[in-house]
């Protein structure tokens, strides 16, 4: 079993706000952004880390790059303790921020990488393999020539997420990657993520809200609302705590009045087709051979839940009765 590179033990992060309360009183309040949250991901994972607005997804990810000390709990990132050794963790990680670059705005993307290879004291013989490889797959040859300021979102982006692995770390952070870019960047981005952690082995956490990435990068994720990790595991089995419904969609003969079957309900009529929900989790097999037995029937599709929606709802249900996906902080489906 492979060793646990970010280790979390009941975190938390609790910020102090001063409100105004009258003229000149103030009151103190407390935000428990970060609730006792607690996981570990193995070497070479990539996992998702989603959740809603405020749910203090970027307050983990500083603690875990050392900018946030921690308020409580135990926090370990390659066995280092990030807030106290923020500057050798800095050689072992990789962050990209989606929304704020970390090149230099009016040098040109080479010069700015030139920068870097100081600042982290890269070995020159490394520096050029890396270099070489990130310019190559992410296509940035024609760009290292033109000021950062000039690139456009998705060139931008492609050159921080260069930018982030010219040392060669062993964990990156990716904060919204996507966010913003057209289709050809946003797969050109995620094809690069593939290569990388199949073939070096990165360690992947990656926030975002594009639940595509999620879907086509990551064998985990973890969902965390208001502070608390609500669910850990496998993507798909996202669905099935969401308690989702699927849809039958059956075109018949004729115009009908909305059919009758046990177990499902009709929640659309429009001219002969019908659209009828039953649990997700149920087979479809005996409603469809009903519905085929008792109505004439020309055709028929079946749609599966979408994913979105499933967890739209689970926020909005304040996540009663969530459960574990099955692949818990120490083991399961999703892991390793
Ligand atoms: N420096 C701070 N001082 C006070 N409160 C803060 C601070 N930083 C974050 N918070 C609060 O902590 C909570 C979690 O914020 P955080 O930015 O981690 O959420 P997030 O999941 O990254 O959200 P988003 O998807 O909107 O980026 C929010 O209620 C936020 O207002």
């Amino acid at each position: 079993m492979s060793e646990a590179l970010i280790e979390l033990d009941r975190l938390e992060k609790v910020f102090r706000v001063r409100k105004r309360a009258g003229l000149l009183r103030r009151e103190v309040s407390e935000v428990r952004a970060v609730d006792g949250i607690s996981f570990r991901v193995r070497r070479g994972e990539m996992v998702g880390y989603i959740g809603p607005n405020g749910a203090g997804k970027s307050t983990t990810i500083k603690m875990l790059t050392g900018i946030l000390t921690p308020s409580g709990g135990r926090l370990r990132v390659a066995g280092i303790d990030p807030a106290r050794q923020r500057t050798a963790l800095a050689r072992r990680i990789g962050v990209v921020f989606g929304q704020r670059t970390t090149l230099w705005w009016d040098l040109p993307l080479g010069d700015s990488y030139q920068l870097m290879r100081r600042l982290y004291r890269v070995e020159p013989a490394r520096f050029r393999a890396n270099l070489e490889r990130c310019v190559e797959l992410l296509e940035l040859g024609p760009l290292l020539e033109v000021p950062v300021r000039q690139l456009s979102l998705g060139q931008r982006m492609r050159g921080d997420v260069a930018a982030a692995l010219l040392h060669d770390p062993e964990v990156l952070y990716l904060d919204e990657p996507t966010i913003g870019l057209d289709v050809v960047s946003r797969n050109k981005v995620r094809g690069f993520l593939r290569d990388l952690n199949r073939e070096k082995g990165t360690t992947v956490l990656l926030t975002t809200h594009d639940l595509t990435d999620i879907e086509q990068l990551c064998s985990r994720v973890m969902v965390i609302d208001r502070g608390r990790l609500m669910y850990d595991g496998a993507f798909a089995g996202l669905s099935e705590v969401g308690e989702s419904e699927r849809t039958l969609i059956v075109d018949l003969a004729e115009e009908r009045p909305a059919i009758e079957v046990p177990g499902a309900r009709v929640v659309r009529v429009a001219g002969p087709r019908q659209w009828l929900t039953f649990p997700a989790a149920r087979s479809a097999a005996p409603l469809v051979a009903r519905v085929a037995a008792e109505y004439p029937l020309v055709d028929l599709s079946l749609r599966e839940p979408d994913i979105e929606e499933v967890i739209a709802r689970m926020y909005a249900a304040g996540w009663e009765g969530a459960r574990s996906g099955g692949a818990g902080a120490d083991g399961g489906s999703g892991v390793g």
